[in-house]
């Protein structure tokens, strides 16, 4: 009856409900309506883990500082990962507790990233020096399985093994987990993505206990007709609300693949300030979309973000200027200009 439905000609808005009907067994009959976007700034984490050069804990702490005063409600702030595998994270248990001693309690959602249960017990020990709980943690996977290995060292399969006890872990300790699934349109090694692996990977995600999955197009090789694909497949699987976006802006196409992906409902967008990062493991990926950009045209478009994007703007300015890189957000140094 799906496959019958869906040759028909179909507007984005009734994909979306036919999604959300098919899991929930409801027929729901209006897509969200929410003008609100939650951005997810990843800089700390994602944008500084391929620096070559270490960047002083310092240096992460007023970068977290600037982004928490500029308006920003979700900042994921390091990893648990091992450093032999990524050096850049090695601060993480001198960073998370000074975060959390500092700023817990004002509303602001600090993340950490982790690949395994180790990293999980890792960052409550660590916030447990300073008394406190860790606010998420989001595990990672990928939809290949070339990439699976190079950033994991292990099999999609293997990888959700060590989910499954990795998630038992944050559920004995109250800890939400978010999850991110990288490779959703094409991987490095093994090459295009099928829509429908990245479907089952999510939906499985989903089941084993992540509240949200956030798509990565890890090397940035999307456009808005191939997110459109991935996502129309994602959506027949599972509900709108639990989705996230997490573009790369290698090709250029960064802001215009976010703005596809919230055409279509989604309300949760990765980005990075200053379009800072890539990924380790990833050939060829150059930064994560940039925070500035995806606010500027949120904003141009009447969505909401909750950010001031002149205080934003004159982060990524810092941060870049910190790391003696350009600036790879337009609209970031635009605003900057004129300030
Ligand atoms: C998964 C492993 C650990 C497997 O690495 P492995 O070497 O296969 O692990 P292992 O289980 O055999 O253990 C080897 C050693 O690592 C230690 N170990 C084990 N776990 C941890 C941990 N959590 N923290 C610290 N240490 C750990 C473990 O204790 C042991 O220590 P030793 O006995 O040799 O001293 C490794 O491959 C790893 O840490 N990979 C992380 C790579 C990474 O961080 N990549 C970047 C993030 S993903 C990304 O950027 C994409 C994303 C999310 O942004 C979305 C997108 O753009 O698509």
């Amino acid at each position: 009856m799906w496959k019958d439905v869906l040759r028909r000609p179909i507007t984005t808005e009734k994909l979306i409900s036919f999604s959300r009907a098919k899991r929930t067994g409801r027929c729901l009959s209006t897509t969200t309506d929410s003008n609100f976007v939650r951005i997810i700034d990843v800089s700390p984490r994602d944008g500084l883990q391929n620096e070559k050069a270490a960047v002083e804990t310092e240096t992460k702490l007023e970068l977290i500082d600037r982004l928490t005063k500029a308006g920003l409600k979700e900042i994921e702030v390091t990893a648990f990962v091992s450093p032999k595998w990524v050096p850049q994270m090695g601060d993480h248990s001198i960073l998370y507790p000074k975060v959390l001693s500092k700023y817990d309690g004002n509303g602001v959602k600090y993340s950490v990233l982790a690949p395994n249960a180790k990293g999980i017990e890792q960052a409550i020990e660590s916030a447990s020096t300073v008394g406190k709980k860790v606010h998420e943690v989001a595990i990672f996977g990928a939809a290949s399985e070339g990439f699976s290995y190079k950033n994991t060292n292990r099999s999609i399969d293997q990888g959700f093994e060590a989910f499954e006890k990795a998630i038992k872990v944050a559920r004995e300790n109250d800890i939400r987990v978010r999850g991110y699934l990288s490779t959703v349109i094409a991987c490095p090694y093994d090459g295009p993505t099928s829509p429908s692996l990245v479907a089952k990977l999510t939906e499985r995600m989903l089941d084993i206990g992540c509240y949200e999955v956030s798509l990565g197009d890890t090397i940035g090789v999307g456009t808005p007709a191939t997110i459109e694909a991935m996502l129309s497949e994602v959506l027949k699987a599972v509900p709108l609300s639990q989705i996230a976006i997490h573009a790369h802006d290698t090709y250029g196409q960064g802001v215009a693949n976010v703005l596809k992906a919230v055409e279509m409902g989604v309300r949760s967008v990765d980005s990075s300030v200053g379009g800072l990062g890539g990924c380790p493991y990833a050939k060829g990926a150059s930064g994560n979309v940039s925070t500035e950009d995806v606010v500027y045209a949120l904003h141009g478009l009447g969505y909401d973000t909750g950010i001031d994007l002149n205080a934003l703007s004159l982060t990524g300015s810092w941060i870049s200027n910190q790391l003696n890189r350009a600036n790879a957000s337009k609209a970031g140094r635009a605003i900057v200009s004129k300030l």
